[in-house]
């Protein structure tokens, strides 16, 4: 059967500061800059996922896109959304909230769920400059 990859793309908004506890106070600010002030700052994110799988030729797909966006909803949009990403999501009291955590954070959380085909690429647009492509690796 074919391989196919399908994508499927999401935004969602999110307060976090950059922050690590392994770090001391001056080395935060030294490392993280603007980014790593008290009082925070907000993303709108752009998040792509994308699952390799076999064609199935009877239905014709590799993974309903409607289920794609119900594990996204459960493992990203829920969780995500208008949230303070290092306040409210536990993985990441101790770490900090750079997209590329993020991304790994969104990997481990949709593995978990995905129904069918295999999960391929996680791309996360922090902004429109910034992003982030994680391969499970
Ligand atoms: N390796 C990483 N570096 C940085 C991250 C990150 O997640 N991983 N994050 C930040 C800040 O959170 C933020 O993204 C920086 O924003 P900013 O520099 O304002 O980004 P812009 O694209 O809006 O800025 P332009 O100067 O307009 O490109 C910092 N580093
Ligand atoms: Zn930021």
């Amino acid at each position: 059967m074919p391989i196919v990859y399908l994508s499927r793309r999401e935004h969602f908004s999110a307060a976090h500061r950059l922050h690590s506890p392994k770090l001391s106070d001056a080395e935060n600010l030294a490392i993280y800059g603007k980014c790593n002030h008290k009082h925070g700052h907000g993303h709108n994110y752009k998040v792509e996922v994308v699952v390799k799988g076999e064609l199935d030729p009877t239905t014709g797909m590799v993974l309903n896109i409607t289920e794609l966006k119900e594990c996204m909803k459960v493992a990203i949009m829920d969780v995500m959304d208008h949230k303070n990403l290092d306040m409210d999501i536990e993985y990441f009291h101790d770490k900090p909230s750079t997209a590329e955590n993020i991304a790994v954070f969104m990997w481990m959380s949709l593995a978990k769920i995905l129904p069918k085909g295999e999960l391929h690429e996680i791309v996360l647009h922090e902004t429109d400059n910034n992003v982030v492509i994680y391969r499970g690796e």
